[in-house]
């Protein structure tokens, strides 16, 4: 297990990390999510060993004691893949991904570049000098090189970030089960919502260099604590509950994702459209009610100023009643 206590740092005066304390089961896939800024690379690179950290680290019951210990930067059995891939310039792909691989036994070395070039889809451009290559390409390079000698714990930082959508899905699949099958023990600071939902077993919320909500994927999408957690995985809604149900405070609120408003034929809930976006499978479609602004997926193309009707889950509303 990966234990942090009481974690506090600051590059400057100003604390960036502010007292995280949380667990990680070996072998789990957790996601470190937030806004721009709050804190995520520089978590990564605490538990790396990178920072002077105020608070405590252990793995497998030994304290991690960071870079007043280690002579070289970062601890042994952990690698950390920033967000600049630190690949060589001059040398070519497969160099690269072998880099760290001992030479005692060529083929066996051969072997595995092979399976990892294969892995991230770089297979054809083995023999290309990585200052040939794309963001996207070298970023491929870069995960390969980390997955080369697979470490007990792995620090993703953004590792997706570079690769189109459409090599983008099978790589995460690949590359998280992989790691999965290995019993890496991951943990991926990331924007992109899917990593946070499809593969993690844990998810970190956080804002200001705090822990917001830490839980299964499911439950910090299903009980966000407050709309911010609930933005992390797309748009929202933040509603006054007196809009929507009876008998309720206006200061009191309901987070509601667009796909949880419904369109019916008549009722209470009376709201005009005011713009319409095509997204692929449906239209999120923007409309008011009773001067608060609402998000909601129709499946149809709406157009402005129509009339429609809407409808709620009671169940649901009374759960996310804030
Ligand atoms: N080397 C540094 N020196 C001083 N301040 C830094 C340094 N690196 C980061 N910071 C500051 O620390 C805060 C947290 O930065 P960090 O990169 O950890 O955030 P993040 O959540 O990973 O952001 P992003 O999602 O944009 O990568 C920011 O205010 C940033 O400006």
């Amino acid at each position: 297990m990966l234990r942090v206590k009481n974690l506090s740092f600051g590059y400057e005066v100003k604390p960036v990390l502010k007292n995280l304390s949380f667990n990680i089961s070996k072998g789990d896939n957790v996601s470190i999510i937030g806004a721009s800024g709050c804190g995520k690379s520089t978590l990564l690179q605490s538990i790396y060993g990178l920072h002077h950290v105020d608070g405590k680290i252990f793995w497998k019951e030994e304290q991690l004691l960071g870079p007043n210990f280690n002579i070289v930067p970062g601890e042994d059995f952990m690698k950390y893949l920033a967000q600049d891939f630190d690949l060589m310039p001059p040398l070519s792909v497969a160099e690269n991904v072998g880099k760290y691989l001992s030479n005692m036994y060529p083929r066996k070395k051969q072997q595995r570049v092979n399976e990892l070039l294969e892995l991230v889809e770089m297979r054809e451009l083995a023999r290309v000098k990585a200052r040939m290559l794309s963001g996207g390409q070298q970023q491929r390079v870069a995960l390969a090189r980390v997955l080369a000698k697979p470490p007990e714990v792995l620090l993703l930082d953004e590792p997706f970030s570079h690769i189109d959508h459409f090599r983008k899905n099978k790589l995460r699949r690949n590359l998280f089960s992989h790691l999965r099958k290995a019993g890496v023990t991951v943990i991926v600071a990331t924007h992109d919502s899917t990593d946070a939902l499809a593969f993690a077993d844990q998810t970190i919320a956080m804002k200001d260099g705090r822990i917001i909500q830490m839980g299964r994927p499911e439950e910090l999408y299903n009980h966000p604590k407050n709309a911010y957690v609930a933005s992390l995985f797309g748009e929202v809604n933040e509603l006054p509950a007196s809009l929507i149900l009876k008998n309720q405070a206006a200061r009191k609120k309901i987070i509601i994702y667009p796909h949880e408003v419904h369109l019916t034929d008549g009722g209470t809930f009376k709201a005009k459209v005011k713009s319409c976006f095509f997204k692929g499978n449906h239209f999120l479609t923007q409309v008011e009610m009773d001067g608060e602004e609402i998000l909601l997926e129709s499946s149809k193309e709406l157009t402005k100023n129509k009339i429609v009707y809407l409808s709620f889950n009671p169940e649901l509303l009374n759960a996310r009643l804030k």
